[in-house]
């Protein structure tokens, strides 16, 4: 079974009278526990394309399958129970909510899915990303490296069968960051995991298992 595949995915944004396609017809698979990297210049739609496969935002036409359900068909609601189940978002500007402590916003998403949360777990996640005395700490008093990797923490947490990264890796050096990509390597292996990341890094990206190229909107 193919852990992502897409059918024709097509958005498009209107600007006033023109249109502009941000994803063109993109038919692709990836497989359980691949390591796929999407690079591409900016504006080339890496982003669009990794909303769609996470279902934060819908295609104009085409397909998304994630585990053999076509999340494209779902509810809003049934799409938002889905995602916290099986997908792990690592986004761009983070996400991390101000009014909670760095192990709360770690642990939030296995409380929605009212799972056991394990302090011990936590700890060895957050000494991997070396965040473990910032536990008790707002996440707004951390730098942008700090919080990025308490952002990866929480998207890994709850082991989804898929995660999703957008820059993932943006903020942090570069040592930082390829300890960072060894580590979710090493943990997609063992919780069998697809992960799909967007990166501007050719050494992150020579990290991944294959690259998508992307240009004007399609795969290339
Ligand atoms: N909500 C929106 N409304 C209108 N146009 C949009 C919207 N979101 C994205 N676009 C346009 O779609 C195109 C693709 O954007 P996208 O953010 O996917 O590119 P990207 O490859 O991720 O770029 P970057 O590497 O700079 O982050 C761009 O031309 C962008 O302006």
């Amino acid at each position: 079974m193919a852990a992502v595949k897409t059918v024709s995915l097509t958005k498009e944004y209107s600007n006033g009278e023109h249109y502009l396609r941000a994803v063109d017809d993109i038919s692709f698979t990836v497989e359980e526990n691949e390591f796929v990297a999407i690079m591409g210049s900016s504006g080339c739609g890496k982003t669009t394309l990794l909303n769609l496969l996470g279902g934060l935002e819908n295609p104009t036409h085409g397909c998304v399958y994630i585990n053999d359900v076509d999340i494209t068909q779902l509810s809003m609601e049934e799409r938002s129970s889905f995602r916290r189940w099986h997908i792990g978002f690592i986004f761009q500007n983070f996400n991390l909510i101000p009014e909670m402590n760095v192990f709360e916003n770690i642990v939030l998403p296995a409380k929605l899915m009212e799972r056991n949360i394990s302090k011990k777990e936590v700890m060895r996640i957050a000494e991997e990303l070396e965040i473990e005395e910032k536990l008790l700490q707002n996440p707004m008093t951390l730098s942008g490296g700090q919080q990025q990797r308490v952002a990866i923490a929480r998207a890994i947490y709850t082991h989804p069968t898929i995660l999703l990264g957008d820059e993932l890796t943006g903020n942090l050096d570069s040592t930082t960051s390829i300890s960072v990509m060894k580590f979710l390597k090493k943990m997609c292996k063992k919780y069998s995991q697809t992960m799909i990341i967007v990166t501007h890094d050719e050494r992150i990206a020579a990290m991944a298992d294959r690259i998508i190229q992307m240009k004007d909107g399609r795969v290339v």
